[in-house]
């Protein structure tokens, strides 16, 4: 399987902008010929929430931007997330497509980030980002949800050997970023494929970039550095089944105590 993530600079509250790298970014995807493309969080928008009822969608264009790059591309997309507005609440969504353009999976942000006021604007999720690219299982969450092992490990349980993760994670925080990447990897012995925004919002918040796939057993495949554009990776479902068989850590699991 081979994977395509695109960090690229966001532009605040700048719609037209952003769908227009994207789509530029595609053309040169569709050479590649990829099975998986995967977008940052909040791409269409960035994090101009005090203008979010003007720049939220209904979940279109949204979703059909991305069905079109996955047809476009006959890649299945994990496309980011953007702001999706529906009966007067907005959440964080996360939307992936199949190459035929089925939509996949609707995923909304579970823990809303406070330190960026995010809790004020937008309603968190409930449901885990469970789905499946053909046979494989998968899942997904965004960014903050990072830091919360528990959601992850129930995702995870529920069957996922690629676990995405879209990010708009801030430079100054990139230690965290690469370990907590790696440390879910490890312990969910799964492929960690994150992909982050780069460049720098409106109030000078610098972001990190370093997008990245990690294997099963935490090694890195890929890493990039802060500058904008694709990088590649080739994922071996194998080294997931062998991971699981050398180390059984979810047989070892002490469920009667926690
Ligand atoms: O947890 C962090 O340090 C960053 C989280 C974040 O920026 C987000 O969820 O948008």
């Amino acid at each position: 399987m081979k994977v395509g993530l695109l960090q690229f600079n966001v532009r605040s509250g700048d719609r037209k902008a952003n769908v227009e790298t994207v789509t530029r970014y595609m053309a040169e995807a569709r050479e590649q010929c990829p099975d998986v493309l995967v977008l940052p969080e909040m791409w269409t928008t960035g994090y101009d929430l005090v203008n979010l009822a003007a720049l939220a969608d209904d979940g279109e264009p949204f979703g059909a931007l991305l069905a079109g790059w996955a047809k476009e591309t006959g890649a299945t997309i994990v496309g980011g997330s953007s702001p999706v507005g529906v009966d007067g609440r907005y959440a964080n969504t996360l939307y992936a497509y199949t190459p035929e353009g089925e939509r996949i999976l609707s995923y909304e942000k579970a823990h809303l980030f406070g330190l960026m006021g995010e809790d004020r604007y937008l309603s968190a999720g409930s449901a885990a980002g469970n789905f499946g690219i053909g046979e494989v299982p998968c899942g997904a969450v965004i960014c903050y949800d990072l830091r919360f092992p528990e959601w992850i490990r129930k995702t995870v349980l529920a069957g996922c050997e690629i676990l995405f993760i879209p990010a708009q994670w801030p430079l100054s925080r990139l230690d965290h970023w690469r370990i907590l990447l790696q440390a879910r990897a490890i312990e969910n012995q799964c492929y960690v494929i994150a992909c982050n925004r780069t460049g720098r919002d409106e109030q000078g918040v610098a972001f990190a970039g370093h997008s990245m796939v990690i294997d099963p057993w935490g090694v890195l495949a890929v890493e990039a550095g802060e500058e904008e554009g694709w990088i590649w990776a080739e994922i071996d479902r194998d080294k997931v089944e062998r991971v699981r068989r050398k180390m059984t850590v979810f047989a070892d699991r002490r469920v009667d105590l926690y």
